[in-house]
């Protein structure tokens, strides 16, 4: 027979997909009433135009199916201004469990030395080499390979990453935290998230420093991420130092394109990242060659800058990418206008760079 109890331990695995948590455990089940094998229940959201509705449903009625129901009456709810508040705490509390005695609390654990995420820094030298083209695309590349993975677009004035990825979902504000959006298996933040018409709505003011750290403790990412990638703006200002002091044990990668002078100042962006302690991942040499259709290599934009930039910060290089755009289609489902598919050449290389940086951090941990 079913009962309350049953149909609640039958949803104890079902979860709210941004907050990676139990509905049950959230309280997000209400109003169970069981009439022989119907049984109808109530879902508060953390708000009512919940993107990740139909997934919630889904999840639910199958739950539910597989315990014996044959119909499920499902209604939706939104939690009030209180709830939210008190969720907000509940994540937040969560977040603080590893906190030192004695020492300043760090909101986030994701920031703690004892953190398992891997901090990976884009930086580039000059702007327009494809500094956030890389970051997205090795993302995706980790997560394909089963990787929890998450991106920082901390690229203030430049942020692309939103556009890239075709995400023009906003993240959910759960009282004062912040859930990032998931896109191809990788949960974003972005700095564009924030900015209507060039005017910033949460974050005021210059203090650049601050709002990165606000991406570590406003935003909940979920279960612990095994990489952070964190798209830097060019050169070698401020936000780059603020990684820096913030996140010491921070790796780097540092994209160029072969011409000898983009190589030149991508090395001075790479010197302050070795000066400061941070290590140097690789570099990734970009728009490295145009393949004819005859297979021939024109080296439109030079040759050689990023294996000499490689020389010069004694690190690997860790990839080659050629000229070449991402074949996708509007049409196709989750459309990310900038990542090149699994199967195409590019998206190959993308796949092997991800497995060395997978291993050369994995190794190193
Ligand atoms: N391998 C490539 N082949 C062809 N086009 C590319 C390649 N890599 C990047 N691009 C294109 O070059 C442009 C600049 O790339 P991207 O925005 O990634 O550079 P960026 O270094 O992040 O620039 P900024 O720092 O100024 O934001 C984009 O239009 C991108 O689609």
């Amino acid at each position: 027979m079913l009962t309350k109890e049953k149909v609640l331990e039958a949803l104890r695995d079902v979860k709210d997909p941004e907050i990676n948590r139990s509905l049950v455990e959230l309280n997000m089940i209400r109003d169970i009433q069981i009439e022989g094998t119907t049984i109808s229940l109530t879902v508060v959201l953390t708000i009512s135009g919940c993107p990740l509705k139909a997934k919630i449903e889904d999840d639910v009625v199958s739950a539910l199916k597989a315990l014996g129901a044959e119909e499920v009456k499902l209604q939706f709810g939104a939690m009030t201004d209180e709830e939210r508040a008190a969720l907000s705490a509940q994540l937040r509390g969560n977040q603080t469990h590893n906190m030192t005695p004695g020492k300043t609390p760090l909101l986030n654990p994701i920031l703690d030395k004892d953190s398992a995420t891997t901090f990976i820094a884009i930086t580039s030298g000059k702007g327009g080499v494809g500094k956030s083209t890389v970051t997205v695309n090795l993302a995706v590349a980790l997560a394909r390979l089963g990787k929890k993975v998450g991106i920082i677009d901390a690229d203030i004035y430049g942020f692309s990453v939103p556009d890239m990825m075709n995400i023009d979902q906003r993240p959910t504000v759960i009282g004062e935290t912040i859930l990032p959006v998931e896109k191809q298996n990788v949960k974003v933040m972005s700095m564009g998230f924030f900015v209507e018409d060039n005017a910033p709505v949460i974050w005021r003011g210059p203090m650049l420093g601050k709002m990165l750290r606000n991406f570590f403790t406003e935003v909940h990412w979920g279960e612990e991420l095994d990489y952070l990638l964190l798209d830097l703006p060019p050169g070698t200002g401020d936000m780059a130092l603020d990684v820096h002091t913030m996140i010491p044990q921070s790796m780097e990668i540092v994209v160029t394109t072969p011409h000898p002078t983009a190589a030149f100042v991508a090395a001075r962006a790479g010197a302050m990242a070795k000066r400061t302690g941070h290590e140097i991942l690789g570099v990734v040499e970009n728009m490295a060659w145009y393949e004819a259709k005859d297979g021939s290599k024109e080296y439109v934009f030079g040759r050689g800058g990023g294996a000499k930039l490689a020389e010069t910060l004694t690190c690997d290089l860790l990839a080659q990418i050629p000229l070449g755009q991402p074949e996708n289609h509007p049409s196709e489902p989750d459309y990310s206008p900038s990542v090149y598919k699994q199967d195409s050449p590019i998206g190959q290389i993308y796949l092997d760079m991800a497995k060395r940086v997978a291993q050369k951090c994995e190794t190193q941990a």
